[in-house]
């Protein structure tokens, strides 16, 4: 087993990577002697819950499943949730695990961030994308019509288990959408990551071979870690923080465009790494042959490349004007200077990205 820590100061806490380890008792010691209680969805209900529970020694009275998708990442369910925890006598020494993908850890996490004003949570990732990327950092929080997780807090884990075994029952679309978020971070800060995934890493990963899935979880919870370590609430002023958001201020406005649920969170995170790569080339920083690796590598995840039908520029532009970076009014977008080096900045030529969301939302 992988152990990767997080290092907050009193809010530290220890990301397990491996095989098996939903029904190792020892990867759950920390929350011996607690009340525990989990929240899941139907899907994950069905096909792992019965090993947590037969680790753990809790019932199904212990559990609280909700319907699957981002659909449930809403305000209703926040409060279902809030009221099942009240329903329980939840004292403020209980602990929530949320068990399932990026939705169930943005739910429940945020619920546990609210309950009596915060209880403690351990995340349990069963997607690609929640073990590379939401499982760790303490974004936490639900959607809102006019926007993607625009109600929500910080609140970190107390710790993090993310057994690989539980990618075996993955459907391929949603593996898919956890790989654009490992490409993400290739493109934004390890550019020999990038190269590793296009000479047949993103392929092993896909396939699940060996040790590939391993490696790849630890590299990216590594890099996301060091930069929420240095940057842990997103400082609007300027953070690195925000460079995690590459591709998300397109991504964003296509998910809510299309209705929460329609196009998965890493199908648009994908396109919008391809727009901001398309967009950094047109303004000179990188060359053209670069954004087309980007697109190629998108494109090898099985991704989409081009918006949903009838979205327009106008749409994009009314989208991206809600994103949590704009300040003093500026859009702000993550950019790359270079493969492997983003920046957030709103001095960019306006004019170059008409010219982009002009190229994207033409008709196929
Ligand atoms: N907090 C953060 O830092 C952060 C980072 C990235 C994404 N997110 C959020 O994460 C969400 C997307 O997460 P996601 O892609 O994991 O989606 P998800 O949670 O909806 O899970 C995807 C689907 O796979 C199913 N599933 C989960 N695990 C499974 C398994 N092992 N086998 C079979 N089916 C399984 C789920 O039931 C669901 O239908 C979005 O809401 C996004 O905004 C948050
Ligand atoms: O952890 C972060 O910071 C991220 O930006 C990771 C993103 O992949 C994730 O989708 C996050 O939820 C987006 O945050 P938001 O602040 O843009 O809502
Ligand atoms: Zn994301």
């Amino acid at each position: 087993m992988r152990r990767l820590p997080v290092a907050l100061g009193e809010r530290a806490y220890e990301i397990q990577i491996g095989r098996g380890l939903l029904a190792r008792p020892e990867c759950w010691d920390s929350l011996a002697g607690r009340r525990r209680v989990l929240v899941t969805d139907r899907h994950v209900a069905a096909l792992h819950l019965p090993a947590v529970l037969a680790t753990l020694g809790l019932t199904e009275d212990d559990c609280l499943v909700v319907d699957a998708g981002e659909a449930v990442k809403n305000w209703d369910s926040a409060e279902r949730v809030l009221d099942w925890m009240l329903s329980k006598r939840l004292a403020r020494d209980a602990v929530l695990i949320a068990l399932g993908g990026g939705v169930i850890g943005d739910l429940a996490g945020f619920c546990a961030a609210i309950y009596q004003r915060g209880i403690d949570f351990v995340q349990v990732p069963t997607t690609l994308l929640a073990m590379v990327d939401s499982s760790v950092g303490g974004k936490t929080g639900v959607n809102h019509p006019r926007g993607k997780n625009l109600i929500g807090a910080f609140h970190q884990p107390r710790a993090v288990i993310a057994d690989l075994d539980s990618l075996k029952t993955l459907p391929r679309r949603e593996l898919s959408a956890g790989a654009a978020e490992v490409i993400k971070y290739g493109m934004l800060g390890d550019a020999a990551f990038f190269a590793e995934l296009e000479q047949g890493g993103l392929a092993a990963l896909m396939a699940l071979d060996g040790e590939t899935p391993a490696a790849v979880v630890e590299r990216c919870c590594a890099l996301k870690a060091r930069i929420v370590g240095l940057d842990e609430r997103e400082a609007v002023a300027g953070g690195p923080r925000a460079l995690l958001n590459l591709g998300h201020t397109f991504g964003h406005a296509v998910e809510t465009f299309a209705g929460y649920g329609h196009w998965l969170h890493g199908e648009a995170v994908g396109l919008g790494l391809v727009m901001a790569a398309d967009l950094s080339a047109r303004l000179g920083w990188i060359s053209r042959a670069e954004a087309e690796r980007c697109t190629a590598l998108v494109a090898a995840a099985g991704l989409p490349l081009l918006p949903p039908e009838g979205m327009t520029p106008a749409d994009f532009r009314r989208l991206m004007a809600g994103d949590k970076k704009v300040a003093g009014g500026q859009l702000r977008l993550v950019l790359l200077r270079a493969l492997g080096e983003a920046v957030l900045t709103a001095d960019f030529d306006d004019a170059a990205l008409s010219a982009c969301l002009q190229h994207y939302c033409r008709p196929a």
